[in-house]
């Protein structure tokens, strides 16, 4: 049975991240273990636009909640990369670092050294950004880069109707605090204009080096650990390749699984609550009933607003108009085009709506009075208080955001499952805004419905709008995308009593006095959970809910750490990708000793 230094459970993004750094040592010796399968020469994972083909396909979990009551009980499916490289293979590929106070507020929890000041370092050991100008800064192995397209409008028109509002572009956009509107940074290699992730960066420069294995197509069932006395030590892990179950032996295990995943197998290894485990027949190894709980994640919701005709738009494309299908590929040959970026590039990062007013600012304490209660708060009374008061800062500063916008050049609505809706028939073209709830107060769980492992042994429960004033917090920003499209010079551009997506179309407008509930009750019709999660093995005293502490160990074996999306404490402000490479690159200066 081989032995290893340090044996890698998941080779996505913080996996492949891990493995890269710690074969830079020479005298250790890695092993990944990764379910899917190796698809760094796929076209789907190269061409940047190309990633909705993997969806429900084999390099998907395929994921789906129980059904959701804050959504009208619909369940909302929802994908998880399963490939080398993770979801980092799949992703949207927009890269947006949270913020200052983000970060500062998992420290404040109890985690030394995961303060701004520590983890930006980290953060910025992860990327080389090119710039428009094509200036660099950084020197890290995940390329970032802008579209190179000048003959689009849209991004001026976004600034320009935000700036009318009073919102500019403030602090830098991608490195740190930004609030106002953002240009974002794609992870997209700027010279081949092909996708930069984990699984080229970070794992082309180490594939070659005698001290890393990678096996994939190797679901890992369980930890083994051994038990003397009180004390537990990982000793390998048990994982099946090619029908047959085998061993790997390790001095260290590190679960890089996912957010959903990393809770799973520390469950079915008997590492949870243990009142869970007992009924399922699993044994218990080690008792904690925080993991699997604290599943965070951002509420997405969104408005499609008809454009003018001479609009340019993606709706051709979207559509599989022939014509447009060869316009991009050509746009493409040339590094241009909607092939060649995110398209999701100009979005801002906005406080509470009317917080800069006498009257905004009594509406958001007024709010908070009501909606941040006790009874509201649920689960672990402690974090909970800590949760409040970190939400409560946001919500109260105009220079952070609560409200997460994507603008978007084409029609973008969701169907009621969670799944991306095609644009209406017909040749109308969109503009659309994405919404995001930046810090939902509103917490899950994932966890383990059977002993026996199968597609189907998750119950995914993320609680969405569980909490009410996420409902209201949500509800304000989109009336005020709806003020956003009535504002000039955005206005010019779209049809005066143009179409909506159909459900706001047959919802009517949000801004009269009768708005808000109408608001709510669109957002509980058609808000869809982002593929953002974090929190369920979370990095904090255990008595606050902690699974690990703040060098990533296990509470109760010290040789097993967990370092990917579930550490995340409080949920990034944004699209997380840019945290996780973060928490990854901490995480390796950890274990090397560096921190
Ligand atoms: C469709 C989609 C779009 C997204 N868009 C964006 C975006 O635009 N910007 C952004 O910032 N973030 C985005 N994200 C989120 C981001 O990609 C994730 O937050 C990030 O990849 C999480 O990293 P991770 O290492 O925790 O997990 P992952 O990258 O998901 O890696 C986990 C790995 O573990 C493997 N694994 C799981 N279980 C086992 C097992 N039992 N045995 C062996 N291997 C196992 C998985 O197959 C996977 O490879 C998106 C996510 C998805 C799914």
């Amino acid at each position: 049975m081989a032995s290893y230094d340090y044996i890698i459970v998941g080779g996505g993004l913080a996996g492949l991240v891990l493995a890269a750094r710690l074969t830079e040592d020479s005298s250790k010796r890695v092993l990944v273990l990764e379910a899917g399968e190796d698809l760094t020469a796929d076209a789907r994972t190269s061409v940047p636009a190309m990633w909705p083909t993997l969806l429900n396909t084999d390099a998907d979990w395929q994921f789906k909640t129980v059904p959701q009551p804050g959504f009208n009980n619909r369940q909302i499916s929802f994908p998880q990369g399963k490939l080398l490289g993770g979801s980092s293979g799949l992703n949207g590929l927009s890269f947006t670092p949270s913020s200052k106070a983000n970060v500062d507020a998992w420290a404040k929890l109890g985690n030394p050294g995961w303060d701004w000041a520590s983890f930006s370092k980290s953060l910025a050991k992860s990327y080389t950004l090119t710039t428009a100008a094509g200036t660099t800064a950084g020197d890290g192995p995940l390329q970032l880069s802008f579209p190179k397209d000048t003959d689009n409008s849209w991004p001026k028109i976004w600034q320009q109707t935000l700036g009318g509002l009073g919102f500019r572009q403030s602090g830098e956009s991608y490195t740190q605090q930004s609030t106002g509107p953002v240009t974002v940074a794609d992870s997209i290699h700027p010279a081949s204009k092909t996708r930069s992730y984990a699984g080229n960066a970070y794992l082309e420069p180490a594939r070659s080096r005698e001290n890393l294995t990678i096996v994939t197509g190797a679901p890992v069932s369980k930890i083994v650990f051994a038990k003397d006395g009180s004390a537990v030590t990982a000793e390998g892990v048990q994982y099946v390749k090619d029908g047959e179950t085998q061993t790997a032996t390790g001095k260290e295990i590190i679960l890089t699984a996912g957010a959903i995943n990393s809770p799973r197998i520390l469950e079915h290894s008997g590492v949870g609550d243990a009142k869970l485990l007992a009924k399922l027949g699993v044994d218990v190894v080690i008792d904690n009933p925080n993991v699997g709980e604290n599943l965070q994640n951002h509420p997405m919701a969104g408005l499609s607003f008809e454009a003018v005709e001479d609009a340019k738009t993606i709706d051709g494309l979207a559509r599989q108009d022939p014509a447009a299908l060869q316009a991009a590929m050509a746009a493409y040959a040339q590094q241009l085009g909607p092939f060649a970026s995110s398209g999701t590039n100009n979005a801002a990062q906005l406080p509470f709506p009317g917080i800069q007013t006498a009257e905004g600012k009594a509406e958001v304490e007024a709010l908070i009075a009501k909606y941040i209660t006790g009874a509201n708060n649920g689960g672990n009374a402690a974090f909970a208080e800590a949760q409040a008061e970190f939400v409560r800062s946001i919500l109260t500063s105009p220079e952070e955001a609560s409200g997460y916008y994507i603008s978007f050049s084409g029609f973008a609505s969701f169907n009621p499952d969670g799944t991306m809706a095609a644009p209406p028939p017909g040749d109308e073209k969109y503009f659309s805004v994405a919404l995001l709830l930046t810090h939902p107060l509103s917490r899950g769980s994932v966890h383990i419905n059977s002993a026996s492992q199968s597609p189907t042994d998750l119950t995914i429960d993320p609680q969405y709008f569980s909490h009410p004033l996420d409902l209201e917090i949500l509800a304000r920003h989109l009336r005020f995308v709806e003020s956003l499209a009535s504002a000039e010079p955005l206005a010019s551009h779209l049809k005066a009593g143009g179409k909506r997506n159909p459900a706001a179309q047959s919802a009517g407008t949000f801004s009269a006095d009768s708005g808000l509930e109408k608001a709510k009750e669109y957002l509980r019709q058609t808000t869809v959970g982002a593929h953002h999660f974090t929190g369920t093995c979370s990095m904090m005293p255990k008595d606050l809910g902690g699974v690990v502490d703040a060098q990533l160990r296990l509470y109760g074996c010290p040789n097993l750490r967990v370092a990917d999306a579930s550490i995340i404490p409080l949920t990034p402000r944004a699209n997380p990708q840019a945290t996780v490479y973060g928490v990854a690159e901490h995480a390796a200066s950890i274990i090397k000793g560096g921190l």
